[in-house]
This record gives structure tokens, C-alpha cells and sequence, in this order.
């Protein structure tokens, strides 16, 4: 279990996380979502005690991770893939991390096959990896000491699509062994297929702490796309129904606050031809989107 409680990090006049509090539970994949800089590695970091809170408090299994002996058999963490040294082979930094952490050597074997690094990737020096082979080196090490707890700093950065479905994979395993995984991400769309409880941040502050079910069903209502000729009436009558419409081509109108149903029946009463009524459920994404606008915005050059 990780538990954050109303932790803030300030540096300088920027405040990267902001009395942030929310909880993480064993047995689920939770997304960590938020756009570019909304703090979610300074979260991780602080979790890790790599970085100190200017309040609260950051806990995992109720402790603080810093003032845990031998960590890695207590939490597993990628946080970046480029911080190794690129001069060794995957096989040595493991084994130097096992050695540590009082972790048998053999578990470098099994965690080079869980991620598939073969022998002959695992004893070439990390500096002639890609990406993805690195993010793969980075899995292996968090899973090295068997850990319960499991935070992974945008993991899927890199992978291709057969390695996003095996990453996928392993988290809701490592989920179904009742472990707790923790993953970050700034795309709802890697996550919608990953993760099953989210907690989302925007500019430090907690937007979200829910189900993705319940997320999803906090989205924008559906929007009703109508063609017509006589789109200019249908809107004004649309419109008098305190609909919102938005006309996007000649024919078309973009409706919310008016189901199909409804557009449907004011057409007919008004004797207005359709051509075509279709509704579009709001996804993951638009939610997400609209959700965390203001601090995309910021993200673009404000001032926190
Ligand atoms: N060491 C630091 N010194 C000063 N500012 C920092 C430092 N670390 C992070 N920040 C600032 O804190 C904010 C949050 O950054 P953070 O890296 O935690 O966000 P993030 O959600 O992980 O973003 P990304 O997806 O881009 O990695 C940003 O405005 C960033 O510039």
C-alpha cells in the first residue's frame, strides 16, 4: 500500500506538488496520470525518499522507503531508463544490485527471462541499448527482489507494440499476485488498456482518485452529430431547447445536452429532414483532456 498525505514540494517559486493525498492499493494496476511536468516523478522520487517533501508525508507499507534495509526486496522502481551505466552489461549492473541487496544471484537469470533480455543481450554493455531494451533492463531490476510494491516512471516509452502488450501483461500479473503497481503516464491511452484504478494531477493537485469505470463515467456527456439540410433551423431549434450546438461543415452540427432521441423528435415535430443522427460516447481520452486543460495550459510557460 502507498499512501501520500497531503504532500507538497516546493522549489523556489515553483510548486511541483501540492498537498497532494491519495492512496494506492495492492491487488490493482493504478495509473498515475497527469500532463508533461504535473509532478508526477517528483511524487515517485519523494515516495522513494530520493527527494524531501517540503510537507507531508509519502509512505509505503506505512514506512518511509529511505529508512528501509535492503529496499529492493521491499519496493521495485524504474524511475528512468537512462540513469545506468552504460559501460557494463545488463547481467553485471544486476548482479551488482543483487549483490547489494542480499539478493541470490540466480534471480538475475529469472529476471533477465521474465523480461526477455536474452544471454546474449544481457552480457553486451547497456550503452549499445535502444530504448526499449532499457526500459526492459529497468523492469528486471525493479522485479529483482521479489518486491510487493512496484512503481514504474513511464514504462512504455520506447517499447513497441509487442513489448506495450507484454508490459501490459506482467503489470496485471504482478497485480493478480496481490502486489501493488504503481505506473505513471501523461497518455490516458496507455492506460486505458493498463490500468484499472487511476489517480490523476494536474499542476501538483489531485484531480482524480477513482476506477477507471468511474472516471469514465465522469466524462463529458455524449455528443449527438446530426446531418441535415436544413442544419441552420434544426440548430436554432436545438439551441431554444438549451442545447449547445456546434455546426462543423455545411451539414453537420455537433449537439450536447440533447440526446439522439431528442434531436430526433424536435426534427420531427419541425418537420426538418435528417440525414444522419449518430451519438459518440466521450472516451477516456476527452475526459482526461478536459479534465487537466488548465494545467496543459500551464505547461506551456505560466507561472505556478
Ligand atoms: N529539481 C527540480 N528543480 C526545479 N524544478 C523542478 C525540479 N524537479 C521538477 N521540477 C519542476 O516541478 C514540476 C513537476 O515536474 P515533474 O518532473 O515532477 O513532472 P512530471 O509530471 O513527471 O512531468 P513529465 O511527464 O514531463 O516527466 C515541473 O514544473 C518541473 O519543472
Amino acid at each position: 500500500m502507498i499512501e501520500v498525505e497531503q504532500l507538497t514540494k516546493r522549489y523556489g517559486p515553483t510548486t511541483a506538488v501540492r498537498d497532494l493525498s491519495f492512496t494506492v492499493r495492492p491487488g490493482h494496476v493504478t495509473g498515475f496520470l497527469g500532463p508533461n511536468g504535473a509532478g508526477k516523478t517528483t511524487t515517485l522520487r519523494m515516495l522513494l525518499g530520493l527527494v524531501e517533501p517540503t510537507a507531508g508525508t509519502a509512505t509505503i507499507g506505512g514506512h518511509v522507503f529511505r529508512r528501509h534495509p535492503r529496499g529492493l526486496r521491499h519496493v521495485g522502481a524504474l524511475l528512468d531508463a537512462h540513469d545506468v551505466h552504460g559501460g557494463r552489461s545488463a547481467r553485471a549492473h544486476l548482479h551488482a544490485m543483487a549483490c547489494g541487496n542480499r539478493i541470490p544471484r540466480r534471480r538475475v537469470d529469472e529476471v533477465l527471462a521474465e523480461v526477455g533480455l536474452t544471454r546474449a543481450a544481457a552480457g553486451r554493455r547497456i550503452g549499445t541499448y535502444s530504448l526499449g531494451m532499457r526500459q526492459r533492463l529497468g523492469i528486471a531490476a525493479a522485479l529483482l527482489g521479489d518486491p510487493p510494491v512496484l512503481m514504474f516512471d513511464e514504462p512504455l516509452n520506447g517499447l513497441d507494440p509487442e513489448g506495450v502488450l507484454w508490459v501490459r501483461g506482467l503489470f496485471r500479473r504482478l497485480a493478480r499476485e496481490g502486489r501493488t503497481v504503481f505506473v505513471s503516464s501523461h497518455l490516458m491511452s496507455e492506460m486505458e488498456h493498463t490500468a484499472d484504478e487511476l489517480v490523476v494531477i494536474g499542476r501538483g493537485e489531485l484531480i482524480a482518485a477513482e476506477s477507471l469505470a468511474e472516471f469514465a463515467a465522469r466524462g463529458t456527456e455524449p455528443t449527438v452529430t446530426v446531418r441535415s439540410p436544413d442544419s441552420g433551423a434544426l440548430a436554432a431549434v436545438l439551441v431554444t431547447e438549451g442545447a449547445a450546438v456546434e455546426r462543423c461543415d455545411g451539414d453537420t452540427l455537433r449537439v450536447r445536452g440533447a440526446g439522439a432521441v431528442r434531436v430526433g423528435e424536435l426534427a420531427h415535430e419541425h418537420r426538418l429532414l435528417l440525414w444522419e443522427l449518430t451519438t459518440q460516447a466521450a472516451s477516456l481520452e476527452t475526459a482526461f483532456m478536459e479534465l487537466t486543460a488548465d494545467s496543459v495550459e500551464y505547461a506551456a510557460g505560466e507561472t505556478r
